[in-house]
């Protein structure tokens, strides 16, 4: 038995299933979870010192690397000054003023501890404002695990069977309507139905949970149409691309704005952070300005504030992106000659430093039955084949990969070199 095979016993007897989140489990699969020790830049090491290439980077936050040393320091230095205080500091309007310079359409910004808190609020919120119950939202996209939110959820929801929870009340569901991403019709037909009911539609501009698939042209542009036609907001949640697709998140990049934007990974630097903001008309409507109730104990903490500014400081070098996306290209470009190499049917999607690949005929992948149509099982045994040759991939076929500025191209040329065997071995 290895460390990790043990630590996972162990954990399992006080915590349940092992594990602190389903998809850390490795039931999409198979197989004992990886324990870690530690991470530094693109590298990961398990609890018995092996190294990995790691293209999960935290599932997204680490797009520096991992341990980048400047918001270590930083971290350090605020550490000790004390660990929260319940009141505010003068670092969350530092964070604030950065957040709102750089975010499309950001006026005001409320800071939470995780991405679920950010769309859980930023639902309550469409809904005080405009006095609507009804939300949309699409297939797959996973917006955390508040209860209007997971209906037909992807992410580590479709690996237990439950993509719509039990323990949601039915009356409460009965309020989300679930729609086919990129179904440009689909959408305008459920504004023709019910648009006057509508309070917002919360997408992933770019859906990173059901894999990486991005939106059609005209899909984003048709959720701000209808939504400005029928009184509803927009909620883009940019938890996985904010600062990670470009430095304006894919708002920047597809010239969409939101009215509430969701964010966090990224904007923690690794620390538990989350973020709703947008345009001064509608976050006034927050408590303690208005009467939509939203708060946290340990919201604005000042240690994860510093990560958060430090991280955002460092992304804005310059050509900090370009060089993110041209590594990306290289990798999915060289998984793709490989695959095409093995005669394995194989396809990519990528948007900057976000990547997904599939075993699968079909040449472009757009929606979630398409991710649920591949080959899982030829998945699983990549994935395997992989994490041996010292590569942790994301353990689910539907999650996607991340590069960060750390990995360099001699860690891309690994990781091919460990690809081309273990496609030759499917
Ligand atoms: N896809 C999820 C986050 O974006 C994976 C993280 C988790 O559920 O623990």
């Amino acid at each position: 038995m290895n460390r990790s095979e043990q630590l996972f016993q162990d954990a399992q007897k006080h915590i349940p299933g092992g594990v602190n989140s389903p998809v850390r489990a490795f039931r999409a699969v198979g197989g004992t979870p990886v324990f870690f020790e530690k991470a530094k830049g693109a590298y990961i090491y398990d609890a018995d010192g092996k190294q990995y290439v790691d293209y999960v980077q935290s599932w997204g936050p680490m797009v520096l690397g991992h341990a980048h040393p400047e918001v270590i320091a930083a971290v350090v230095e605020k550490v000790q000054h004390g660990l929260s205080f319940g009141a505010p500091t003068e670092i969350e309007t530092t964070l604030a003023d950065e957040l709102c310079q750089i975010m499309p359409g950001m006026d005001l910004v409320r800071f939470v501890s995780s991405g679920t808190e950010a769309t859980m609020s930023a639902i309550r919120l469409a809904r005080g404002f405009t006095g609507r119950d009804t939300i949309i939202k699409f297939e797959g996209c996973y917006h955390g695990h508040s209860d209007s939110l997971l209906i037909k959820a992807g992410s580590g929801a479709l690996t237990l069977g439950v993509p719509s929870s039990p323990g949601v009340p039915a009356a409460l569901a009965q309020h989300t309507v679930t729609l086919t991403y990129n179904d440009i019709e689909g959408v305008k037909k459920a504004f023709q139905e019910m648009g006057d009911q509508i309070a917002c539609v919360i997408a992933e501009p770019v859906c990173g949970n059901m894999n990486c698939v991005p939106p059609i042209p005209g899909f984003l542009e048709t959720l701000r149409e209808e939504c400005d036609k029928s009184g509803a907001l927009l909620v883009i949640d940019e938890v996985m691309t904010g600062f990670r697709v470009s430095l304006t998140g894919a708002q920047g990049h597809y010239g969409v704005t939101a009215d509430i934007t969701t964010l966090g990974k990224v904007m923690g630097g690794g620390m538990p952070v989350g973020a709703f903001g947008g345009r001064r008309e509608v976050m006034e409507h927050i408590a303690p300005l208005g009467p939509v109730y939203q708060a946290g104990t340990l919201s604005g903490n000042p240690v994860a504030m510093a990560a958060g500014l430090t991280n955002l400081r460092l992304v804005q070098e310059e050509g900090f992106y370009e060089s993110l996306s041209q590594k990306t290209t290289l990798l999915v470009e060289g998984l793709q000659d490989r695959a095409n190499a093995a005669n394995i049917p194989f396809t990519t999607n990528h948007v900057g430093s976000m990547f997904g690949f599939f075993f699968t005929d079909a040449p472009h992948i757009t929606n979630y039955q398409q991710v649920m149509d591949c080959n899982i099982e030829r998945f699983n045994k990549f994935f395997h084949g992989m994490l041996q040759e010292g590569v942790y991939l994301a353990p689910a076929s539907y999650e996607a990969g991340f590069m960060s500025a750390a990995h360099t191209e001699k860690d891309i040329q690994f990781t091919l070199d460990a690809a081309e065997k273990v496609f030759s071995s499917l």
